[in-house]
């Protein structure tokens, strides 16, 4: 079986869940909708993938770029849309979706009201078998419930205290900022990532902090996790290298400190658009004092959450089990179990 999936929304998020789905051999990108002519919808239209809004078409034949229909053409063809629309405008979309009868993954810039239903491959893949809505949480968080779901399936995970220290804009937006101060996010504490973390483990204690600084290449979190007893750090260290989707850094070893360090590796390693999907924790940030952990993570805003849409899909369909579509998703995407597994790879890749 073969799941016919719409993008709406062909932006940083949409590319590249587009891209993702087209590697998957249990899923068919039927088409990606996009509102203005860019050099994205000429992309898209020579694939033979475009669809606009109604209201749109004209627009897009003056600009010579041919469209394939229109999105509600698209939304007769598939089983399932992956909105990725900009924050907020996903809701606007959902009784579209409702009288086209189409399953929905939402993004996280859409409240958690709008599905009804928060998702993180690790921590609750099988609960989302059979909905017809479901919203990957955004990137902050699903770095944060990564590291959390990895931690309580092996240890009694009793808080979790985060600040997060999140990036201005993406490198192509030109529109936010800040260019220059560290902006709290809200001042009022806590922020939405713990609101958002327990949309998904409502029993956890989390608790999150925010700020904006002038970046925008990678978010980053401090951490400190309080357990039921008392931990090693050769353990909590043992379950992080053998979780997926985190990338355990030899920061002394390889030179490799800080977030730009991070981008410049995946570069080296023939990430295309550098995305690293997995959670990059820095190894020698990781401490353990009794029953406390403390560390350090970098989250790629752009990339993290394209697995989670790809097996979003499977979850919702009931394609298969949650390590089967960890395993596909995974392959598929070039995703490592460990940093010696990217070095081999791009040892074995270098000048190809
Ligand atoms: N950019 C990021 O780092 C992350 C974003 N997200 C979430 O993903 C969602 C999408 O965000 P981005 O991809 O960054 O946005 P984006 O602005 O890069 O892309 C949005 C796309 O939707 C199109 N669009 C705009 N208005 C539309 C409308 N009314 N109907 C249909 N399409 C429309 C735009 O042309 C663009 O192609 C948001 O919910 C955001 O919060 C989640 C994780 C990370
Ligand atoms: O950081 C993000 O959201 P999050 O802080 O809710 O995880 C996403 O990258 C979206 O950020 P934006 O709202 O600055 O586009």
């Amino acid at each position: 079986m073969s799941v016919k999936v719409a993008v709406n929304g062909f932006g940083t998020i949409g590319k590249r869940v587009a891209e993702a789905v087209l590697k998957q051999d249990d899923m068919t990108l039927v088409g990606v909708t996009k509102t203005k002519p860019d050099y994205l919808a000429m992309i898209a239209s020579r694939m033979g993938s475009l669809y606009v809004p109604e209201d749109r078409v004209e627009k897009f034949q003056k600009a010579g770029i041919e469209v394939q229909g229109t999105l509600k053409d698209l939304l007769e063809k598939v089983d399932l849309v992956v909105d990725a629309t900009p924050g907020g405008v996903g809701k606007e979309y959902k009784p579209l979706y409702e009288k086209f009868g189409v399953k929905a993954i939402f993004q996280g810039g859409e409240k958690h009201e709008v599905a009804g239903f928060s998702f993180s491959t690790l921590c609750n893949y099988e609960e989302a078998e059979g909905k017809q809505f479901a919203r990957v949480v955004s990137c902050n968080t699903t770095g944060l419930l990564r590291l959390i779901c990895a931690l309580r399936n092996h240890f009694k995970v009793k808080s979790v205290r985060a600040t997060i220290i999140r990036r201005g804009a993406d490198p192509a937006e030109t529109k936010k900022g800040p260019i220059n101060a560290i902006v709290p996010n809200p001042v009022t504490l806590p922020s939405h990532h713990g609101v958002d973390v327990r949309t998904v483990l409502p029993d956890l204690d989390v608790q999150t902090v925010a700020a904006v600084v002038p970046t925008t290449i990678m978010h980053s979190h401090v951490l400190n996790v309080r357990f039921e007893e008392p931990v090693t750090r050769e353990d909590v260290l043992k379950v992080l290298e053998e979780a997926p989707r985190i990338l355990v850094i030899p920061s002394e070893l390889s030179g490799v400190k800080d977030t730009a360090k991070i981008i410049e590796l995946a570069r080296d390693v023939g990430r295309k658009r550098y995305d690293l999907y997995e959670l990059a924790i820095y190894e020698e940030s990781v401490s353990v004092e009794g029953d406390e952990l403390f560390l350090m993570q970098a989250v790629h805003q752009e990339s993290i959450v394209t697995p989670e849409n790809v097996d979003a899909i499977r979850a919702l369909t009931g394609l298969v089990s949650k390590e089967e579509s960890l395993k596909k998703t995974d392959s598929t995407l070039g995703i490592v179990r460990s940093f010696s597994e990217l070095i081999e790879r791009a040892a074995s890749n270098y000048g190809k």
